[in-house]
C-alpha cells in the first residue's frame, strides 16, 4: 500500500473545525505530514491550547485517514496549537486582550478573571492578568501579594515595570501602586494615565492572553482601555438577580456602541445557586433562576455557564490562592471548562475578524 501526502490532505479535508465551520486543510491547521509505509503522522495546529474540542478533532482526523485511505493505516497525531490574533494588534507580543466586566460590583468579576487567567495558563497558554479596578483592586489579596511592589527600571529614559509572576502567570494590579488603606482621589486623566502604563510600560513579553479585570459599571477606565487597546472581546459576569442583570445590560450596551465595538465573548452567571455540604443533591436558587441565560439570549451572545455559590471560592480568594489551583476541588475542573469556552470564543471572534491571522 502506498499512501501519498495528497491522499492525507484529501482525507483531512473532510474534517470540519466545528467552531470555525471550515475544514482543517482550508484553515491551514495541518502541518508536518510524514508517511512511512502504512504509518501516517501529522500535526494539527489548534487555535488555542485550551481548545475544548481537542479530543473530538483528533478522533475525527484519525477516522478520516482510516475511512478515506486505509483501515490498515497506523495514525499518529501531534495535537498542538498556535494561538490566533488579529493583525491590527497595536500591542506587540500580546495576542489577545480579554476584558472581564460586570454591571454591578461584588458579583465575582475578579474571581472569574483570576481563575480564568490561571485556567488558560493551565492548558499551556502564556497569560498575563491586569487588575484595573482602581476602586477595589482585588488581585493583591487573591494572589497573596499584599504589599508587593513590582520592580521598575529605567531604559532609555523610559520606565519599564516588571510584572510579578505567581502561579505561572504575570500580574500587575493598580493596587500595587496605591496605599490599600487610603481612598484613591484620582481624577479621570490621572486614572487614565495610570491604567495605560499597566499596558504600555510593562514588560509583558509574549502573551497569548492578557486578561483585564475592569472596575464594575462603565466609566473612564473602560473608555481608556477600549479606545486605547485592541480588545479581542469582553466577558460579562453577572449574578442572576434582576437588579444585577439590568446593570449588566448597560455594561454590554457600552461595549456594543459603534465607537467602541468590542465583541461580547459571552455571559457568565456567578453565584447561580447554593449547594449545602450536607445536602449535595440540593440546589437552592437564592437569587432567582435563568437570569444569565436570558441576558445572553437578549444580547445574542453565548451563555458560558454557571458558577455556584461555594464557600471554598471565598476562602481561596481571601487566602491568596484561587480555587482553580486546588485540583481536588470539583470547582477547579469547572473553571478549566470555563477557560476553554472563553478561549474557544476568542478563536471564533478572531476567525470572523476581517484581518484575522494565524500568527506565531
Ligand atoms: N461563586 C462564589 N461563591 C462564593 N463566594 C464568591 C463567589 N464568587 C465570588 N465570591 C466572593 O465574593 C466576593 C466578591 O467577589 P469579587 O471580588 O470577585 O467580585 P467583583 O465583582 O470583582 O467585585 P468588585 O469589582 O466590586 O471589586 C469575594 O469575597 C469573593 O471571594
Amino acid at each position: 500500500m502506498i499512501i501519498t501526502t495528497e491522499q492525507v490532505l484529501t482525507a483531512l479535508g473532510h474534517v470540519e473545525e466545528p467552531d470555525l465551520k471550515k475544514d482543517l486543510v482550508t484553515l491551514n491547521m495541518i502541518e508536518d505530514i510524514r508517511i512511512d509505509g502504512h504509518k501516517v503522522s501529522f500535526s494539527v495546529i489548534l487555535t488555542t491550547p485550551a481548545c475544548p474540542l481537542k479530543a473530538m478533532i483528533e478522533n475525527a482526523c484519525r477516522n478520516a485517514i482510516l475511512h478515506f485511505i486505509s483501515k490498515e493505516a497506523e495514525v499518529s497525531i501531534n495535537m498542538t496549537s498556535r494561538v490566533t490574533t488579529q493583525s491590527n494588534n497595536s500591542l506587540p507580543g500580546i495576542k489577545n486582550i480579554i476584558a472581564v466586566a460586570s454591571g454591578k460590583g461584588g458579583v465575582g468579576k475578579s474571581t472569574v478573571a483570576a481563575n480564568l487567567a490561571l485556567g488558560l495558563a493551565k492548558t499551556g497558554a502564556k497569560v498575563g492578568l491586569i487588575d484595573a479596578d482602581i476602586y477595589g483592586p482585588s488581585v493583591p489579596i487573591m494572589f497573596g501579594l499584599e504589599g508587593a511592589k513590582p520592580r521598575a527600571t529605567q531604559e532609555n529614559g523610559k520606565t519599564r515595570i516588571e510584572p510579578i509572576e505567581k502561579y505561572g502567570i504575570k500580574l500587575l494590579s493598580i493596587g500595587f501602586f496605591t496605599d490599600p488603606d487610603q481612598p484613591v482621589p484620582w481624577r479621570g486623566p490621572m486614572v487614565s494615565t495610570a491604567v495605560k502604563q499597566l499596558f504600555n510600560d510593562a514588560d509583558w513579553g509574549e502573551l497569548d492572553y492578557l486578561v483585564v479585570d475592569l472596575p464594575p459599571g462603565t466609566g473612564d477606565i473602560h473608555i481608556t482601555i477600549t479606545q486605547g487597546f485592541p480588545i479581542a472581546g469582553a466577558l460579562i459576569v453577572t449574578t442572576p438577580q434582576n437588579v444585577a442583570l439590568a446593570d449588566a445590560r448597560k455594561g454590554v450596551g457600552m461595549f456594543m456602541m459603534p465607537a467602541i465595538n468590542v465583541p461580547i465573548l459571552g455571559v457568565i452567571e456567578n453565584m447561580s445557586y447554593f449547594v449545602p455540604a450536607e445536602l449535595p443533591d440540593n440546589k437552592y436558587y437564592i437569587f432567582g433562576q435563568g437570569g444569565g441565560q436570558k441576558l445572553a439570549s437578549q444580547i445574542g451572545a453565548p451563555f458560558l455557564g454557571q458558577i455556584p455559590l461555594v464557600k471554598g471560592i471565598t476562602e481561596s480568594g481571601d487566602g491568596g490562592r484561587p480555587l482553580i489551583l486546588d485540583e481536588a476541588n470539583p470547582m477547579s475542573a469547572a473553571f478549566i471548562d470555563l477557560a476553554e469556552r472563553v478561549a474557544q470564543q476568542v478563536s471564533i471572534v478572531n476567525a470572523r475578524a476581517p484581518q484575522s491571522a494565524h500568527i506565531q
